[in-house]
């Protein structure tokens, strides 16, 4: 393989479920910076439907998915990075959307092995964070202090949420665990790009010693950090897919209904006041969006959602059934209008804020 002149800048995008990493890679495609962009895009459950919600630009997505790229698929995330360098014209930047979920850490070490080091130069790690939600989340709370550890630049997203005074103990309380870190406070994460790509915050940082000599052996080794790698105790996901469409109405009430242990949802929905366009859900914690968007152009229309939430409270059964139920005959259609933009309200759902037992240790 030839190396590059330059090895390729990379920026991990880090933060939790909600936060605003999409929005914000969005953002970043969006702008005019002149580069050749690869986006990997990792998401937990096993559709991929952030590689779907990635606005299609020049740069190139892709979808790392059914599992976390700081671990399970972390040698998927190797190997891609080395099918990236193959190309005939290797991108000038690598972005990597990682999964809610996941360790920043771990992802960062593994551009720090010296098999990818000479090709890859680490640029930052950014940390979003969902101002409205992130201390509403004990049960994850060590997994979210562990994502705005490894951040370089953290932004503070969702300030249209919060009160300014929670904003400012926000921020001394970010500042306390990363006290290099530049913070951006944002919403929709709207941060100036040069802030943001190429800044070279992290060239000072090297790899561990002991990871160099674990990567020889294996690459799954990696756990300087002392974290328990199970996301599959931590979180329970289920997914749904089904053909036929839905009403709004049917659909809303199902939404609506869902147990409080779900804290996160998001997918493209088919509607059958919209049939021609996809409709894209967002729940996060008690706050859910249903965006009638692009035409579902060559792809047939098909709901594809994912639901997260607490484990070992997500009944697959009674949600399936319920899903089920609200499906109509694609025929049946409805002529209905319906507005662009649906915001709800979940009613009783604060957070992912303690699970029946009480037992609030997810990630040791
Ligand atoms: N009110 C408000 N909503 C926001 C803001 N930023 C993002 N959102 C909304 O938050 C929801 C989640 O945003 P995403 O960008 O998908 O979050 P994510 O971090 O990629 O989520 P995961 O894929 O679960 O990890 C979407 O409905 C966004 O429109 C903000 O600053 N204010």
């Amino acid at each position: 393989m030839e190396v590059p002149q330059q090895p390729i800048p990379v920026t991990i995008l880090t933060g939790f479920l909600g936060a605003g990493k999409t929005t914000l890679l969005n953002r970043i495609l969006k702008a005019d910076h002149g580069l050749r962009v690869a986006v990997l895009v990792n998401d937990f459950g096993s559709i991929n439907i952030d590689a779907q919600l990635v606005i299609d630009v020049e740069s190139e997505t892709i979808s790392l998915a059914n599992g976390c790229v700081c671990c399970t698929i972390r040698d998927d995330l190797l190997q891609t990075a080395f099918t990236l360098l193959e190309r005939p014209q290797p991108p000038e930047y690598l972005i990597i959307e990682a999964s809610g979920v996941s360790d920043p850490w771990a992802i960062a070490d593994t551009f720090l092995l010296p098999e990818l080091r000479t090709y890859f130069r680490l640029d930052s790690v950014i940390t979003v964070i969902d101002a409205e939600y992130v201390h509403r989340q004990p049960s994850y709370e060590s997994l979210i202090v562990e994502q705005i550890s490894a951040a370089d630049i953290v932004v503070l997203n969702k300030i249209d949420l919060v009160p300014s005074d929670q904003l400012t103990e926000l921020e001394a309380w970010v500042r306390r665990i990363v006290p290099q870190a530049r913070i951006l406070p944002a919403m929709y994460a709207d941060v100036p790009l040069r802030l943001l790509l190429d800044v070279g915050r992290l060239q000072h940082r090297m790899p561990l010693p002991h990871l160099v000599v674990a990567a020889e052996s294996d690459h799954h080794d990696h756990d300087h950090h002392d974290h328990d790698h199970d996301h599959g105790s931590a979180f329970a996901t289920w997914s749904y897919v089904a053909d036929q469409p839905f009403t709004l109405h049917a659909f809303r009430r199902v939404i609506l209904d869902l147990p409080p242990a779900i804290f996160r949802a998001k997918g493209l929905v088919y509607l059958a006041e919209v049939p021609q366009r996809r409709a894209v859900l967002q729940l996060v914690g008690s706050r859910v969006q249903v965006t009638v968007g692009e035409p579902w152009g060559n792809q047939p229309p098909q709901t594809q959602m994912v639901f997260i939430g607490l484990p070992g409270q997500l009944d697959e059964t009674t949600l399936r059934s319920a899903f089920d139920r609200c499906l109509i005959e694609h025929e049946a259609g409805t002529t209905e209008s319906v507005a662009l933009q649906q915001t709800w309200q979940r009613p009783q759902v604060s957070s992912a804020n303690s699970n029946a037992d009480g037992d609030q240790s997810i990630v040791s």
